[in-house]
């Protein structure tokens, strides 16, 4: 026997006897109890939720391997052999033969580095299919022999059934005698890991993790217990207070961090399941992941779909109003809304300015001043604390003036009670604080210009409060509340009343960079004391609210404790040239971000570009995804559709086989998702549908783990052009000739037949692509935006140019460029189009500038167009605008 063979029948003994010690407790349970004690009847099940495995009857493993790796240890005076697994499984002597991984001292010896390895002499990976073993790989092996295993063979004792002690809660974290205990970590031990993370996945795990990878998608995600890497173990562990906000681009692993983090804090009782609220996306997501952590071991956290955590809407927003409802300076127009419930007017229509009354027989004045100033105290409490307080305080005042007036004899204990529900004192009450409920205030607030105006003067511009009034419904119970207007009404209880909406002491929430600042305050609300796992991609951002950083919601979640930021790197779903494809899109719409590398190589054609007569759209993107099925494999196709095409879903999926593996969405419900092939439908109108048009296109390209066809009929995005525009051999396909590119000659004759005609066309449509760029858009309107201040009125809306102004010194044309718009070579490029345009436009130009995204990659490019071609080289940086005559091309001349 080869000593590989010999290695692999050792470990496939030590993982034969962890199984059976693992279902030996099984079996006593089942000899030892019976089902109805430990069952809850309610549910019928021989499992009660929650239950610990010292009582459970059964695995729950679901195929997953017990077993992941072995560690021989020498430290801390401590020496042994433990094996790391997804159960604690101990020996018939009672001792611990497997650790969970969750437990502190098995995530410890599996966060150390192989060039710092402390005691550890041995750690094996073991690959195994469910109890069999198939391959190891030893991560970290000091030379000094290692310690003798726990002999498996040896005989077992006799089986003595210890009853067992009947405890909820999740499993014992490890019995600390049997266990060393981790050494404190490593100073500096994060900044070694960033570094490491930057540099690969531990060598040893790449051939596992790559042939994980390599597994079919079956639609519903799996735990990485087995392959998880380093950078994502630190956070699963990570112990800090507050908020942990984790930024990673798409495929590195955030929700599978998120779960196992989730999973990790309960097992080591850093919350109980009750406290516990995992949100996601939607329901398409939550089915997803539905599977990870009861196979990790952890059962019945709650999870929920992000918009079920206010009630359902009745009616949607228009953008304009949706865009200001979710703003956070929306929480200062309610807070003020409230804050002028109060009719402290009601006062002054007193008689006197005084509430005077005949309280039996004797007569009670309490000024209006007396008045005004218990309206004014605890300006901050919700309303009805504020309104029960007034009312108390009255009633004390009223009560003591009584004494004063009487003088003498005890007041009785029912006095209080009576001047309390007196008409008079509560009518006054009532006036001063009407009831109200939070709908009644919304409707008044939005649908009364001079309420609105008072609540939002200063915060809110004209044109905001504009477009969030609207004439209130016949009735309350009418109104079209919207998703927006749900979160606000939450925000308007919690002043009115100081109710808020149930309360968790940890919250896990996917897809964060989507949040609107309202929903974020209500998160935060939903967990007072700032204990959040944070997951998202801002360069997948789709909502109304784009984020430059985490900075601004980190700010709103956190408590006390604060929010802190890591970022995951490594790509694992998405393969490279998938990712290289999507590269200067994603970039372009995070540009802070860290994009991210994808360690998945999948060959030349992971990409298919088919354009198609847009009426064969439909046809052929079902066409593509039944080829990609194939009856030899497991893996899933989905077909990504712009939500535009919603109509053309039930079409395409009648054409696809029945059999689970195909799925037909919108880019919206894809997120988080993962699919083996996608077919993508139309990505221009993808981008092109909403303000965050963009980033969904990013989110729909980065679903597959093997390959992407694109069918369209519209030009591709130029954004995604940059990649294709000059393929090498076998970076992508092309399956057919574009139409747009080259036109049928039916199409040529039906233009006016003449070259300006076709040069004309063929510059607009150039000029059209270059505008679904946002970084372009966002340069050109910056320059847009620049000349407007200057007092100047630039056309924008030429087909052909990007800006034409006529300033003092003559007109002017300007070609911006987008995104790697910098370098000589696309110089060269545009100013070839500035001749073009100048051609297009008929007029010519006094003045031309090109008009860069950032600094010049080559110092002296600029020089070139200026001294060859007359035409000066602008840019833009944080600082604001540098280049040749800056003055003249930001209208700063006089
Ligand atoms: N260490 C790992 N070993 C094996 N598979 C992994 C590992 N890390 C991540 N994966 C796999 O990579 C895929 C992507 O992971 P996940 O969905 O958590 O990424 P994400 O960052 O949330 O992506 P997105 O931003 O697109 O939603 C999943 O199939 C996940 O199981």
């Amino acid at each position: 026997m080869t000593d590989r063979k010999a290695t692999l029948a050792e470990e496939q003994r030590a993982v034969d006897r962890a199984y059976a010690c693992y279902e030996r407790r099984f079996r006593i349970n089942r000899e030892t109890f019976r089902p109805s004690e430990i069952t809850d009847s309610r549910a019928g099940t021989a499992f009660i939720p929650d239950v610990a495995p010292e009582v459970r009857f059964e695995s729950d493993l679901d195929g997953a391997s017990l077993v992941v790796a072995r560690v021989d240890v020498d430290e801390d005076g401590e020496s042994g052999t433990w094996y790391i697994g997804r159960r604690n499984v101990r020996d018939e002597n009672g001792d611990t033969f497997v650790v969970n991984w969750q437990a502190p001292i098995a995530t410890e010896w599996l966060k150390r580095r192989a060039d710092a390895p402390g005691g550890i002499r041995l750690r094996r990976v073991l690959r195994c299919e469910g109890d069999r073993v198939k391959d190891f790989r030893d991560e970290i092996r000091v030379a000094a022999t290692p310690p003798q295993a726990k002999a498996p063979e040896r005989t077992p004792p006799p089986e003595r059934p210890k009853a067992p002690k009947r405890t909820r809660g999740p499993e014992p974290a490890i019995v600390p005698d049997q266990v060393p205990v981790p050494p404190p970590a490593e100073p500096g031990d994060d900044a070694a890991a960033a570094q490491e993370a930057a540099v690969s996945p531990a060598d040893g795990l790449k051939d596992f993790l790559l042939e994980d990878l390599e597994r079919a998608r079956d639609g519903h995600m799996r735990d990485i217990v087995e392959t998880i890497q380093r950078e994502q173990l630190l956070l699963v562990s990570d112990e800090r207070k507050g908020v942990l906000i984790v930024q990673g681009g798409p495929g590195t692993g955030k929700t599978a961090v998120g779960l196992h983090r989730i999973s990790w804090l309960l097992y080591n009782r850093h919350f109980k399941t009750g406290e516990v609220l995992v949100v996601g996306p939607h329901p398409g997501f939550l089915r997803y992941v539905r599977g990870v952590l009861p196979r990790l071991g952890t059962r019945d956290v709650t999870t929920v779909e992000l918009s079920r955590l206010w009630d359902a809407p009745r009616g949607i927003d228009p953008p304009a109003a949706r865009l200001v409802k979710s703003d956070a300076r929306m929480a200062e127009v309610l807070r003020r809304a409230v804050e002028a419930i109060p009719r402290t007017g009601m006062i002054g229509r007193l008689r006197d300015d005084v509430f005077d009354i005949r309280f039996e027989g004797v007569p009670l004045a309490v000024p209006g001043s007396v008045l005004r100033e218990l309206v004014e105290t605890d300006g901050n409490a919700p309303f009805a604390v504020r309104k029960r307080r007034f009312r108390t305080h009255l009633v004390d005042h009223l009560l003591r003036l009584r004494a004063e007036a009487v003088r003498g004899g005890r007041p009785d204990d029912d006095l209080r009670r009576r001047i309390d529900r007196d008409p008079r004192v509560l009518g006054l009450v009532n006036t001063i604080w009407p009831n109200v409920t939070a709908e009644g205030v919304l409707r008044g607030l939005l649908g009364d210009p001079a309420v609105l105006r008072a609540a939002a003067d200063g915060v809110l511009t004209e044109e905001e409060q504009a477009a969030i009034a609207r004439p209130p419904a016949a009735r309350v119970g009418e109104e079209p509340w919207s998703p927006a207007d749900r979160v606000c009404l939450e925000e308007l209880r919690v002043l009115l009343t100081g109710d808020g909406p149930p309360r968790y002491r940890h919250i896990m929430v996917d897809e964060a960079q989507d949040l609107t600042p309202m929903q974020a305050r209500s998160l935060a609300r939903r967990c007072p004391n700032g204990s959040m796992t944070v997951l998202g991609d801002l360069a997948q951002a789709t909502g109304d609210h784009a984020y430059r950083d985490w900075s601004v919601l980190g700010e709103i979640l956190a408590a006390g404790d604060g929010w802190h930021l890591k970022e995951l790197t490594v790509g694992y779903r998405v393969p490279r040239e998938v990712m290289d494809f999507a590269e200067v899109l994603g970039r372009s719409v995070a540009p802070g971000a860290a994009f991210p590398r994808s360690i998945r190589p999948v060959g030349p054609d992971a990409i298919t570009i088919a354009p198609v007569d847009p009426s064969a759209l439909r046809d052929e993107a079902a066409q593509r995804a039944r080829s990609l099925i194939s009856p030899d494999d497991e893996r899933s196709v989905a077909v990504i559709v712009p939500e535009a095409r919603r109509g053309d879903m039930e079409a395409i999926r009648e054409r696809l086989p029945g059999n689970g593996r195909a799925t037909v969405l919108t880019a919206a419900e894809a997120k988080g998702l993962e699919f083996d092939h996608v077919v993508l439908v139309e990505p221009a109108e993808i981008a092109a549908g909403t303000p965050g048009g963009p980033g969904l296109l990013y989110v729909a390209i980065t679903r597959c783990t093997r390959s992407l066809v694109i069918v369209h009929a519209a030009p591709v995005p130029r954004v995604l052009l940059p990649a294709t525009i000059d393929p090498e051999e076998g970076d992508y396909v092309i399956d057919a000739p574009s139409p747009t590119a080259t036109p049928a000659a039916g199409d040529q004759e039906a233009g006016s037949g003449t070259g300006f005609d076709a040069f004309i066309a063929d510059l607009e449509a150039t000029v059209r692509e270059e505008r679904r760029s946002t970084v372009h858009e966002g340069l050109r309107h910056a320059l847009i935006a620049e000349l407007y201040t200057a007092g100047l009125v630039p056309t924008v809306d030429s087909p052909t140019a990007d800006v034409i102004c006529e300033g003092t010194g003559g007109r002017i044309l300007y070609e911006v460029l987008g995104e790697g718009g910098n370098t000589y070579q696309r110089m060269r490029d545009a100013v070839l189009r500035v001749l073009e345009v100048q051609h297009a436009e008929g007029e010519q130009a006094e003045h031309r500038f090109l008009v860069l995204p950032e600094a010049p990659a080559e110092p002296w490019a600029p020089e070139v167009p200026a001294e060859a071609f007359g035409m000066s080289v602008i840019w833009r940086t944080d600082g604001g605008w540098h280049g040749r005559n800056l003055d003249l091309a930001l209208g700063r001349t006089k």
